[in-house]
């Protein structure tokens, strides 16, 4: 029996949930909609995070390949959105249940207001039993506001809801030390404790002319789970009971175990590293680095060493160490033409030439998510 009590979020991507022809794969949808039907019975919510409008669009549109153009991409999510929310309705229907239909693009996260009213709907949805279905508003998203691949929003959608348990289905049995697709003779990593580089390093892009964010993107969504405390894991989405034996905590796949100690983090820290529209980076000297990731130090001035990109106090930048690996993201104090001129600088020299009140972090402690 499934574990009962918690909140279950699954991603399935466009691979997956397609047949050799390219079709919907209906048969799979409905296998789907069975396991759903029991992580309810047995006291779970669940939600559903569904890639495959583009597909499906495509091939209902009789194109033979995935459009490169982004008008013909879009119109194929558009037809293909409606067959797509309409499988799992109809199956769900069937059984008594109903789905609700959630279409985010990044714009509906990125904005503190519309993160927390993303947030009310889910709940909402969830406390009056329905079964959310969420994908990315395809139509509708601009470049800059895409999600690019569906297993961050996936997290992010973890991330809104409070998931106990984040599961991405995909054509593939896990993370392996190497893609499977090229190198045959690649073994599975069943559990990971630390997305660091050597975790990051072994996980490309999709092999599949469907997927898009290849295992690099799920990774990237692991470690972000990692730091909101939310297992995850990254599975073989068309072995028969998969959300069951996952959810029962059986060895399926490759398992991402935040460390016991690891305390969730508020919401606002989660926001600000899952939503990431990020506009620059700050690269530390060793000792900063050593303190965010020690201690969750806040950033100061002095620890900076590089800054790229043009940005505002206030906006999220990137956090690197020396070698230019990722440690965290936050809400930087100042903007990018003030962090060069403050960079190495102590808090006291800066308060004699800008005053106290703008002798501030780099990135405040609280507005900082050590990755
Ligand atoms: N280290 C790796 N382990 C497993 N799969 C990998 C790895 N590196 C790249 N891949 C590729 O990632 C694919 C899964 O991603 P993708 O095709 O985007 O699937 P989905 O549609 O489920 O998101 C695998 O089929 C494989 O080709
Ligand atoms: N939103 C798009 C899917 C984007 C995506 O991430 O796809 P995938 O890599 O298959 O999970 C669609 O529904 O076609």
């Amino acid at each position: 029996m499934a574990a009962a009590g918690r909140l279950i979020v699954f991603k399935v991507g466009s691979s997956t949930l397609v047949d050799e022809a390219g079709s919907l794969d209906r048969v799979f949808i409905r296998s789907l909609c069975d396991q759903v039907v029991a992580l309810r019975a047995a006291g779970n919510q669940v939600v559903v995070v569904s890639s495959g409008a583009a597909a499906a669009g495509r091939d209902a549109l009789g194109l033979s390949s995935r459009p490169s153009d982004m008008a013909t991409l879009q119109a194929c999510a558009s037809v293909g959105q409606t067959a797509l929310t309409e499988a799992y309705a109809e199956v769900l229907r069937e059984r008594g249940v109903l789905c609700g239909q959630v279409l985010l693009t990044r714009r509906d996260v990125v904005d503190r207001d519309a993160y927390l009213n993303a947030r009310n709907t889910l709940t909402r949805l969830l406390e009056l039993g329905a079964v959310p279905v969420v994908n990315e508003n395809d139509t509708v998203s601009v470049a800059e506001f895409t999600f690019g691949d569906n297993d961050m929003l996936g997290a992010i959608v973890s991330a809104l809801v409070g998931a106990d348990l984040y599961i991405i289905l995909s054509d593939v049995d896990g993370l392996y030390i190497a893609n499977p697709s090229v190198d045959p003779t690649a073994t599975l990593i069943p559990e990971v404790t630390q997305v660091d580089r050597s975790i990051s390093s072994v996980a490309g892009d999709s092999s599949s002319s469907f997927g898009t964010g290849g295992m690099s993107s799920k990774v990237r969504a692991a470690r972000g789970m990692m730091a909101a405390g939310i297992p995850t894991v990254i599975c073989e989405g068309r072995r028969p009971r998969v959300l069951l034996d996952v959810a029962e905590g059986k060895s399926v796949g490759t398992r991402f175990r935040p460390p016991a100690d690891a305390t969730p983090e508020a919401g606002r820290k989660l926001w600000i590293g899952l939503a990431e529209v990020v506009h620059g980076t700050i690269e530390l000297d060793e000792g900063a680095a050593a303190a965010v990731l020690g201690h969750g130090a806040s950033i100061l001035p002095v620890g900076v060493s590089r800054v790229e990109g043009t940005f505002e106090a206030g906006e999220v930048v990137n956090v690197t160490n020396p070698a230019g690996e990722l440690i965290g993201r936050g809400v930087v104090g100042y903007s990018s033409d003030d962090m060069l001129r403050v960079r190495g600088l102590k808090l006291e020299v800066i308060a004699r030439f800008l005053g106290e009140a703008a002798a501030v972090p780099a990135v405040h402690r609280d507005e900082l998510l050590v990755l």
